[in-house]
């Protein structure tokens, strides 16, 4: 690169419109929408599409809502124009959808494109050429005066052709292409220099079309150029001002809505942004964008996956998993200070409320997607993330400080590993840090009896292993926790304990949470999982007692004086 980059490129030319209103302006309802998926689009990838993956798309923009679709560049290849026979033939567009198609200003393309929309019931008819100071001077070696009449030319002749054939309900589009690199003055010139021939009125408005071929600039300066054209254009009432932004500088999307605001009524772009280079400007994001202030986009992407899984076949290209709103990656959360605030967020939202989960700025739900993927945990994540988890897929709610403490053990594996942990991994995980029997003490069984004569004391027979010698101990206390932390006679107090049961119906089963500290201040968590709740809280005590005696935070003394072979 350059140390000196003026030497080479030049800034953009700011727009003078001191009194732009479009920064004050919000959209509050959707563009007419056009896509050139099948023009556009198939232009750009490397196997054009063919008949078959034409007709799956054009299917799915159907679907979808498009009520115009650009389905090709009929005078260009024989694909295109034996898919617009094949459509127009086979009767296959529906009465609420117009086809479209382009062609340059050149009489006899122009001719083959009318032979192609024979029979139609209505199309749009599409021609262009270049506007741009540039194209001017190195494409076509024509001043202003000269590119004019290329365009009034064929604005005549598809006139005449149209005339020629009044059977079908003819509209037409203009686009000066490469319109952000022309004069604005100038592309205003040569609009109102071909209305003058199509003579639109407010009843038939005759779409012009002021492409951003490449993106040159921020998208306020695009804004600008909009303006400022409606503002000199003549006819403003005769025409349908529409917008097809590319890509270039990664900014499509901001500078359709930003063009919106300014004034457009009409947006062309693709499905998930394929096009030219860096892409056409995605009317996915842009009809959700809107949809997530709260406007209908009048596109209907409620299965979006499906949506996605077609256009890749169509245009045999991934759409990347970060990409807004359909990435596989994009309702994910693996950072753990997300995972917490979703989490919260879910656990706060009662029905009917205003959508607000941090970090979800659409409910997946509403384009087909499951909340099954939107925490995933690896190294990055954190104890709200894996407590999320193993509530959603396994009913179980860990007390806070547990959650800290099982998130160190879950931490350690993704560190040594970094891996992502599926939820099935964390829960054998958990299963094998709190509910194993391979503990120093193993439960065996017990018998628990109210004292006759004193009914808030019990008493406690408990069969256990210890270091795999038989024992049987006895202990009293005012519930079962008590009791054994009596029959087991080890230095530790029990802190805090919590019970709920996970399932339903027959199959419930208690799981308890006991936290115990030891002499040294060292509080630790044992967990006990069974059908009978006394039972699981008695195996939370000793899962408890193993952990802290692996870790040496007790005194492993078999309580031999109660043990009895
Ligand atoms: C920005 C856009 O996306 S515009 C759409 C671009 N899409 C495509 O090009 C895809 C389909 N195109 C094609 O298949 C071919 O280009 C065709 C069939 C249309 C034309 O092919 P060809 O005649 O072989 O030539 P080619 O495309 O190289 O034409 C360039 C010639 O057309 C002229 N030309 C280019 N665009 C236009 C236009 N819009 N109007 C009039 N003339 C034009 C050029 O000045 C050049 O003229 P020259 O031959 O006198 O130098
Ligand atoms: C033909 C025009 C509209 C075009 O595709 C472009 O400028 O990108």
């Amino acid at each position: 690169m350059l140390q000196e980059p003026s030497t080479k490129y030049r800034s953009f030319a700011p727009i003078p419109l001191p009194d732009r209103t479009w920064p004050s302006k919000v959209i509050s309802a959707p563009p007419m929408w056009c896509s050139v998926d099948l023009r556009d689009g198939n232009q750009a990838l490397i196997e054009p599409m063919d008949g078959a993956r034409k007709r799956r798309m054009f299917d799915l923009l159907v679907k979808t809502g498009f009520k115009e679709i650009e389905i090709g560049f009929p005078a260009a290849s024989q694909t295109d124009f034996d898919f617009c026979r094949e459509l127009i033939e086979q009767n296959l567009i529906p009465d609420d959808v117009t086809v479209q198609v382009l062609v340059q200003c050149r009489p006899e393309l122009i001719a083959r494109t009318y032979e192609a929309l024979k029979g139609a019931r209505r199309a749009i008819v599409h021609f262009y050429n270049s506007t741009s100071t540039v194209q001017r001077r190195v494409v076509f070696g024509l001043d202003r005066a000269g590119i004019t009449d290329i365009a009034v030319k064929a604005a005549q002749c598809v006139r005449e052709h149209a005339d020629r054939h009044p059977e079908t309900e003819w509209r037409f589009e203009y686009s000066p292409e490469s319109f952000t690199g022309t004069e604005l003055d100038f592309a205003v010139e040569i609009c109102d220099a071909v209305n003058a021939v199509l003579q639109p009125t407010p009843e038939r408005r005759v779409i012009i079309n002021l492409p951003a071929t490449v993106e040159m600039a921020t998208p306020n300066i695009y804004a600008d150029q909009i303006e400022w054209f409606l503002r000199h254009v003549k006819n403003r009432d005769c025409i349908i001002l529409s917008l097809h932004p590319h890509n270039d500088r990664g900014t499509g999307v901001a500078a359709a809505e930003l063009g919106m605001m300014a004034g457009a009524d009409r947006v062309e772009g693709t499905l998930f942004g394929n096009g030219e280079r860096t892409g056409n400007v995605d009317v996915v994001t842009l009809a959700l964008n809107m949809y997530t202030q709260g406007v209908n986009p009048g596109l209907d992407f409620s299965n979006i996956n499906e949506a996605a899984r077609i256009a890749e076949h169509c245009n045999q290209l991934p759409i990347h998993p970060r990409h807004p709103y359909v990435g596989d990656l994009v309702f994910t959360a693996f950072s753990g200070s997300h995972q917490d605030a979703i989490k919260k967020g879910f656990a706060a939202r009662r029905d009917g409320d205003i959508w607000e989960i941090p970090y979800l700025p659409i409910d997946p739900r509403d384009v087909g997607r499951t909340y099954e993927s939107v925490i995933r945990v690896n190294s990055q994540s954190g104890k709200g993330g894996i407590a999320y988890l193993l509530e959603r897929d396994y009913g179980i709610t860990m007390p806070r400080r547990l959650q800290i403490e099982f998130s160190q053990v879950v931490q350690a594996v993704t560190d040594a590993t970094g891996k992502e942990l599926s939820s099935e991994q964390i829960w054998s995980l958990f299963q094998k840090e709190f509910l194993a029997d391979d503990g120093a003490y193993v439960y065996g069984g017990h018998q628990l009896t109210s004292l006759r004569d004193q009914h808030e004391i019990e008493r406690l027979s408990l069969k256990l292993k210890c270091h795999g010698q038989g024992a049987l101990l006895h202990g009293e206390g005012n519930g079962p926790i008590d009791a054994i932390v009596d029959a087991l006679g080890l230095r530790f107090d029990v802190l805090s304990y919590e019970e709920h049961s996970v399932g339903t119906g027959s199959g419930a089963k208690a799981m308890a949470f006991v936290e115990i500290t030891t002499p040294a201040r060292a509080t630790l968590f044992g967990v006990g999982y069974h059908e009978n709740i006394v039972t699981a809280s008695l195996l939370a005590v000793l899962s408890a007692v193993n952990r802290a005696l692996q870790r040496g935070l007790l005194d492993d003394a078999m309580p031999v004086a109660t043990a009895q072979g």
